[in-house]
């Protein structure tokens, strides 16, 4: 049978109590249970002074390869404008997104993602990991949202599904275009991927996409909402609603806000992508903060390989003096060692040679 991104939890399932959703309206005070210290994360201070803004890209500029490049290497992570994704599609996985999450909690729970699965309604997989609560409720989608979103909606199911495949379609087509701006910037090219296919469109990439929502909160400031981590993808790509909260963290920088401009992307380079590139692009550590008047919406693509492909250093990265810093590994065994490794993913599989057997 064809295997699908949805089989990997089944050998590595997480257990979040569903007493971990919690019922954000009626909080005044923020519990012991949300309050979060720098004993919970280690990276919950480190606030930047510094004026650093993340690249801001427009991607008819004619240096759009060099400039997509220089934010791949320093950051890991740029904005862009002039994507080509209609602002009309936005507007409306933000309005599917709203009406999701403004269901009540009954309804959401019908779709609740199960301890072995990858798509439904819950908490991020990373609560797991740590022992305070995320301020959000979340959303996968991977595959089909057909039978969740009957359950949700049983009247309007249809259009939101429709809005769902439109949205994977537009950010499909993005994500490969980013995907070779980047790559062509350290002299990869079409020829390099093979599994890029005839037409270099990543036809057989696997995608899911996680909606996020991060209430109103009482006290922001004590509050996490997604604590820091990297994707595990090629790339992300995410739609932020007007509302500032997603940071980025860069060693010699600290966490700079990424503000919301209208209409516009964020694009995380993933852990893969940072394998692939044998370490020339880092995976970039990110969060999102809470917001004390306004709650906020996040809509990621997370974009990578087909699920069972091994995905090594590209041989072009690699010579005497640059030895491959990574083994072959699948998304799929990527994501196990995720749940697992949780931050330190990278580290742990770095110190396996390229020959060696990990899985
Ligand atoms: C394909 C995936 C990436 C992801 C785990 C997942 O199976 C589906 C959800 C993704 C997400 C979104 C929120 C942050 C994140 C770390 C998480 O807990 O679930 C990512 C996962 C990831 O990139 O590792
Ligand atoms: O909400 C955000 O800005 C970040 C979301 C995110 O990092 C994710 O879904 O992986
Ligand atoms: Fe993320």
């Amino acid at each position: 049978m064809h295997s699908t991104l949805s089989d990997v939890f089944i050998s590595h399932p997480i257990h979040i109590p569903l007493s971990n959703l919690p019922d954000f309206t009626s909080l005044r005070h923020l519990p012991d249970s949300y309050t979060w210290t720098p004993k919970d994360d280690l990276f919950f201070s480190a606030s930047s002074s510094s004026d650093e803004s993340l690249p801001f890209i427009d991607l008819s500029d004619p240096h759009v390869a060099t400039r997509v490049g220089h934010a791949c290497t320093t950051w890991g992570a740029f904005q862009i404008t002039n994507h080509g994704v209609p602002s009309r599609l936005l507007h409306d996985i933000e309005f599917l997104t709203g009406s999701l999450f403004r269901l009540p909690v009954h309804r959401k729970l019908k779709v609740a993602r199960k301890d072995d699965g990858i798509s439904g309604y819950g908490v991020a997989r990373i609560a797991s990991f740590f022992n305070k609560q995320m301020w959000s409720e979340g959303f996968t989608v991977v595959g089909s949202p057909f039978d969740d979103f009957h359950k949700l909606w049983p009247m309007h199911h249809l259009k939101y599904c429709e809005i769902i495949q439109e949205y994977e379609e537009h950010m499909q087509k993005l994500a490969a275009k980013l995907m070779w701006l980047a790559l062509g910037s350290i002299g990869v090219d079409e020829k390099d991927i093979e599994w890029a296919g005839t037409s270099s469109d990543f036809q057989g990439a696997q995608a899911a996409i996680q909606l996020n929502h991060y209430p109103i909160c009482p006290e922001p400031d004590r509050a996490m909402g997604l604590a820091a981590h990297t994707d595990s993808t090629l790339m992300t790509i995410l739609y932020q609603n007007d509302t500032a909260g997603l940071q980025v963290f860069r060693d010699d920088v600290g966490w700079v806000t990424v503000p919301p401009v209208p209409g516009s992307l964020v694009v995380n380079v993933g852990d893969l992508l940072h394998i692939l590139s044998n370490g020339i692009f880092p995976s970039v550590l990110h969060r999102a903060r809470v917001n004390h008047l306004r709650s906020r919406f996040s809509m990621a693509y997370l974009w990578g390989p087909p699920s069972d492909l091994m995905i090594s250093p590209i041989p072009k990265l690699v010579d005497p003096l640059h030895s491959p810093l990574y083994p072959s590994l699948t998304w799929k065994q990527y994501l196990a060692t995720k749940a697992t490794h949780f931050n330190q993913s990278l580290s742990f599989i770095r110190n396996y040679l390229p020959s060696d057997q990990i899985f």
